[in-house]
């Protein structure tokens, strides 16, 4: 069965930055895992802050999952995270968790099967784009609500805010943390126009009203006379001038590549999340800013909407043109916006089809019966050995089961494959690495041997001989295998010692079998 993974989301499903994470793990996923595999639970934390019993969500999340353990769990944003790893410690005991959208950095150390994406912030990248993009903005005004990231992020404002003072730049900065949505709104409204405006997180105001930004930053931007900065990425579009900002797709992504590593076997590893300057034209035009200005390698979204007319031929070329802008609007937008979210993808991509690849490769030189290496590997590396300037002997042995058909006969091809897999087991064990075993086809082994004289290869041979007739499968009868030895000559090749083991392993079997003969 493939193995399951739980995404525990700290907010609702109808919240487009929770979207943009589920879709980027989602699409990470993709080719790797069935869909099925994903289970998804949404606390909703930010509209129900504080109000829902802790002990009942863990409850209810024990109540589905205790008995049906996922093989990893992944948290998005902080409340999941710190649900799982405080009150909820023990839900998923040694299962490996991932988090992510955690701007709240977590307290080291972290425990070896946690691992994930710190978001963080950029609130010092983007006073210091403000004051690049905009050197005459006297007040930077930075906007926070009073949710508990709210809280963490109007905090650390206020003391980026002192330092920025020390520093003696021009700006000066106002933190803006205890207003109601009204305040906000009619104070935003009241700005000079040297003002520029961060928006940190308001999702609840002072008088706890919750609020989505779909609906308030339209509303805030429109009636402001000042430019709105942002650093989440899902608030280009709605209103502000853009900032340097992150992306809830990108981040799955990078979820997702760390959740196959994390599922293959790899330790767990935590990195950070990135943020981009990115742009909406629209906004810039509104405000007259020079696009000069702009940080190298911004992305540019939205433009210039055409001016309003009054007659109809004005009102027909509007048409036309705003069709054309429209278009172009599109064709932008299918460039530059998703420019950016397409690298991180090929990355992402990339990473996943290095991968795959790997694992191609390797079910391509792996015999999946006795999990040795195939007749493909062992002709790759008879060629190696046999390319390598070391002059040490090389041998090589073909190693036959006796009467294995009696085997398939009595007892059927399973048993059959399940004594092919046991010996292959036992011969590897005895060799101990002083050799290469492979499958060579049927019933058949190869054994390379690199450095060996011929006395020491024929006595690893009877080692493994030995090991075969003393092996005991419950259940099944007795088995013994023939050995034909024979010098791999780098002058003579490999056709002419694979004939000269082959000849060897003749003799082995006609003269009883159960024993080693050399050329
Ligand atoms: N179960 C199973 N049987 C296999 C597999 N590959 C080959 N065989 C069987 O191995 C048997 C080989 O039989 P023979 O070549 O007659 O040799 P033998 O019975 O081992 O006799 P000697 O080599 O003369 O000792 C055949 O019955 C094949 O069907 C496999 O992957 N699984």
């Amino acid at each position: 069965t493939p193995p399951r993974i739980l995404l525990l989301h700290s907010y609702h499903p109808q919240y487009s930055w929770t979207q943009g994470f589920q879709k980027g793990i989602k699409d990470g996923l993709a080719g790797h895992l069935p869909v099925e595999a994903l289970h998804e639970e949404f606390m909703d934390a930010r509209r129900f802050d504080g109000e829902v019993d802790e002990d009942l969500l863990l409850y209810w999340l024990a109540s589905k999952y205790r008995k049906h353990q996922p093989d990893l769990v992944i948290t998005t944003d902080d409340a999941a995270f710190e649900l799982l790893r405080g009150p909820g410690k023990a839900l998923f005991g040694k299962v490996p968790l991932l988090f992510m959208g955690v701007n709240i950095p977590p307290q080291q150390p972290l425990s070896a099967n946690i691992g994930g994406l710190v978001e963080g912030d950029a609130i010092a990248a983007n006073l210091q784009l403000i004051e690049q993009m905009l050197p005459n903005t006297r007040r930077i005004v930075l906007l926070s609500g009073s949710c508990q990231l709210g809280r963490f992020l109007a905090a650390k404002a206020k003391d980026q805010a002192e330092s920025w003072r020390r520093q003696g730049h021009k700006a000066e900065i106002e933190v803006w943390d205890e207003l109601d949505l009204e305040q906000l709104r009619s104070r935003l409204a009241a700005l000079p126009s040297d003002t520029a405006a961060l928006l940190l997180i308001i999702h609840k105001d002072a008088k706890g009203q919750y609020f989505s930004y779909e609906d308030v930053v339209p509303q805030l931007s429109r009636d402001t006379p000042v430019p709105l900065f942002a650093m989440w990425g899902p608030l280009l579009g709605l209103g502000v001038v853009g900032g340097v900002m992150n992306d809830p797709y990108l981040q799955g992504l990078q979820v997702a590549a760390m959740a196959l590593d994390r599922l293959a076997g790899k330790p767990a590893v935590v990195e950070s999340g990135d943020f981009y300057p990115r742009f909406d034209g629209q906004q810039l035009d509104r405000f007259a800013i020079d696009r000069d200005r702009l940080p190298s390698g911004s992305t540019l979204s939205g433009q210039a909407k055409p001016s309003q007319a009054g007659t109809a031929l004005l009102m027909m070329t509007l048409l036309v043109v705003g069709l054309a802008a429209f278009a172009w609007q599109r064709y932008r937008h299918s460039l530059q916006h998703p420019l950016e979210a397409r690298v991180a993808h090929l990355k992402a991509r990339n990473k996943a089809l290095t991968r795959l690849a790997r694992k191609l490769d390797s079910a391509a030189h792996t015999d999946p019966l006795t999990g040795l290496p195939n007749r493909r590997a062992c002709d790759l590396q008879l060629n190696q050995a046999l390319a390598s300037r070391q002059d040490k002997p090389l041998y090589l042995a073909l190693l036959d089961l006796d009467h294995f058909k009696v085997i398939n006969d009595s007892l059927g091809h399973d048993k059959g494959d399940q004594v092919l897999a046991a010996v292959a087991l036992a011969m590897n064990q005895a060799l101990d690495g002083q050799g290469s075993l492979f499958r060579w086809g049927g019933e058949e082994f190869l054994l390379l041997l690199r450095g060996l004289e011929k006395d020491k290869a024929l006595a690893l041979c009877e080692k493994l001989r030995a090991q075969i007739a003393a092996l005991a499968l419950p259940g099944l009868p007795a088995i013994s295998v023939s050995v034909g030895l024979a010098p791999l000559s780098r002058i003579s090749g490999k056709s002419a010692a694979l004939r000269g083991a082959d000849k060897a392993l003749y003799q082995a079997k006609s003269l009883g079998r159960n024993r080693v003969q050399a050329q």
